[in-house]
């Protein structure tokens, strides 16, 4: 057995959620890295990855060096630890045009050991498909795997056929033989979940995690909700509100007086703007925006933390908070 360089020597950690995070000893073999999902818009990325992290998430905001790309949650597995990462690049790539969509592979191509390319079971390969696929052709020797989603939205018939399909996209778009694996699944039936992990982490390198199970702690935890709640806030109007909102949670507690299987956390958060003409934006057409936000994020957190949770929004003006070093340390930057 040995033992990480960074599995510092820390107290056993319980999460707000009530999970134990410490671990200490690396089998032999262990493997970890990053993989990253990419696919066309509601390919079924996001709840495979939900389905992925499940309850064993462990949520840390707490970059490694290797990656800038935002931590979709970590698979915690006594063989392995699985990072799943965003690639923006390749998530939205209509967004992107020419060299800075192929940096934006390139980065990737350094960044992620394994690239999972989802493709719904129950839609044709479609022109979406295939430009994601023609970008992943140009990382060399990255492995990709095909996950075919939805899987039980359609007969098994027409499973193999698209498993056959997505085959022969692999052929024509990847050199060399094509997806590393195709893998159907269905994320909401839990049909195959674990096989999608098990075929990435057999692609990992072998390696000490890269977090360190114990490492998580309350902090990390807000830092990461702050971090969805904020992105979800900026969400459509990133260009109104390009660097002036800050998302402070406040609070993060579990509520009392709930049944052992049924916890909620309650979290009071509020969003600083600079200015009202921005509060309103976020805020809204009788606050339907706001509440969106919320719901969505909700949602988001409430994948990450493995709880249900109550979520209170608040948004607030601190005027030019980005030039005030006082309000800054307050707003945690
Ligand atoms: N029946 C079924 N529906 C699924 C499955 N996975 C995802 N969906 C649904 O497909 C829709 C899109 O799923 P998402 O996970 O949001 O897709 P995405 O690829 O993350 O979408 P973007 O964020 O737009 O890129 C949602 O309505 C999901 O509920 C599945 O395994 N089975």
């Amino acid at each position: 057995m040995k033992k990480s360089d960074r599995d510092v020597e820390l107290p056993v950690s319980k999460t707000a959620t009530g999970g134990e995070l410490f671990r200490s000893e690396i089998p032999e073999g262990y493997r970890a890295g990053f993989a990253s999902f990419v696919g066309r818009p509601n390919a079924g990325k996001s709840t495979l990855t939900n389905a992925l992290v499940g309850r064993k998430v462990a949520i840390t905001s707490n970059k490694p060096q290797t990656t800038r790309h935002t931590i979709r949650g970590i698979v915690h597995r006594d063989d392995a630890q699985l990072v799943l990462v965003d690639t923006p690049g390749l998530h939205r790539p209509r967004t992107l045009l020419g060299q800075r969509l192929n940096d934006l592979v390139a980065e990737t191509l350094s960044e992620v050991d394994v690239v999972g390319f989802c493709l719904p079971a129950n839609e044709k390969i479609g022109p979406g498909d295939r430009f994601i696929g023609q970008q992943l052709g140009l990382l060399q020797r990255k492995p990709v795997v095909a996950v075919v989603t939805k899987a039980d939205l359609v007969s098994r018939e027409a499973l193999a056929e698209q498993l056959l399909n997505v085959s022969r996209l692999g052929e024509e778009i990847l050199d060399g033989g094509g997806f590393a694996a195709v893998v159907p699944v269905s994320a909401t039936k839990d049909y195959q979940v674990d096989e999608v992990a098990d075929v990435l982490v057999g692609l990992l390198p072998e390696s000490p995690p890269l977090y360190p199970d114990g490492e998580l702690t309350d902090e990390p935890e807000i830092k990461m909700v702050a971090e969805l709640i904020r992105e979800a806030a900026l969400e459509g109007v990133r260009d109104e509100l390009p660097h002036s909102l800050a998302v402070v949670v406040e609070e993060m507690l579990p509520r009392e007086d709930r049944p052992a299987d049924k916890p909620l956390v309650d979290i009071h958060v509020n969003l600083y703007v600079e200015r009202p003409s921005q509060k309103a934006i976020i805020i809204g057409k009788g606050g339907a925006r706001l509440r969106e936000v919320g719901s969505r994020s909700r949602r988001s957190i409430e994948a990450l933390l493995g709880v249900r949770v109550f979520l209170d929004l608040h948004v607030k003006v601190a005027k030019e908070w980005q030039r005030d070093p006082k309000q800054l340390g307050r707003l945690g930057f």
